[in-house]
């Protein structure tokens, strides 16, 4: 089975939120991306609202149940009591547990299972009682992932970040190796894997090449990266005829 993709769109909601404006709409780009064949939508609604709102989550939610049934909703965050509420009312196919601090500019690191250990066995147990399906971020190190596996996690998601800012080809596939020790590890004792955080393009074939089995991908800034380069031209010539300009 291909590895699944799922667009991430918190970089459309952080340039939505630079005007009081509706555009770009998250809702109508999600769509876009279904249409196109993603597998589903990620979001990380984080407690200050720098991108995804909650009224996002929610209209994400509806459209997808509305118009892409099959489609999987992704939620990431850190299991506060406002963020296991958002989930259980916007009920998401999959949810993806991260340790982020609130003041975090991005994720860049993934759980201490051991320490963490009697909260994550609580949430997860609580998100699956309502059918969801629990991810746990996570680094890439396959000790970590007996932790994951006791305290009731469906999947672990293997935090990509080193892989993806690793620019010369020998630390790239040092990291690769230790992810495929990992995903290797998970596969073991009966975890799914999904992957997600700076990939792009150009470093996602040969992570997937390496780790046949990931099951799904999230992507996000890359994604969003490509979609601009890919769509100025076209754009520049709709705003130059907008102009008068027939040339
Ligand atoms: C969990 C994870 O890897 C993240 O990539 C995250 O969803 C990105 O968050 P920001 O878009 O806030 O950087
Ligand atoms: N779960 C990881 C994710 O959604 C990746 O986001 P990004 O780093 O590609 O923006």
């Amino acid at each position: 089975m291909p590895t699944h993709l799922s667009v991430n769109v918190n970089a459309i909601a952080q340039l939505r939120n630079r005007r009081n404006l509706p555009w770009p709409s998250v809702v109508g780009l999600s769509r876009i991306a279904m249409q196109a064949g993603a597998y589903g939508i990620t979001v990380h609604p984080r407690p200050d609202e720098r991108h995804i709102r909650r009224t996002d989550v929610f209209d994400l939610s509806d459209m997808l149940r509305k118009e892409f049934p099959a489609a999987e909703f992704n939620i990431e965050g850190y299991p506060s009591e406002d963020f296991l509420e958002l989930c259980e009312k916007a009920k998401p196919a999959q949810v993806t547990l991260v340790p982020d601090d609130p003041a975090q500019a991005t994720s860049d690191h993934g759980w201490d299972v051991a320490k963490d250990s009697a909260l994550l066995t609580r949430v997860c147990s609580r998100l699956k009682a309502r059918g969801f399906r629990v991810s746990l971020f996570l680094d890439a190190d396959p000790a970590l992932v007996a932790g994951a596996k006791a305290v009731g996690a469906d999947r672990i998601e293997l935090y990509t970040g080193p892989y993806g800012s690793a620019f010369a080809e020998h630390e790239a596939a040092a990291e690769r190796e230790k992810l495929k020790r990992t995903a290797q590890a998970a596969e073991a004792v009966g975890l799914g894997v999904n992957a997600g955080h700076d990939l792009t393009l150009d470093n996602l074939p040969p992570l997937i090449a390496a780790i046949p089995s990931i099951a799904e991908v999230s992507i996000g800034h890359g994604l969003v990266a490509e979609a601009l380069i890919r769509g100025m031209t076209e754009t520049v010539k709709l705003y130059r005829r907008a102009c008068g300009d027939k040339g």
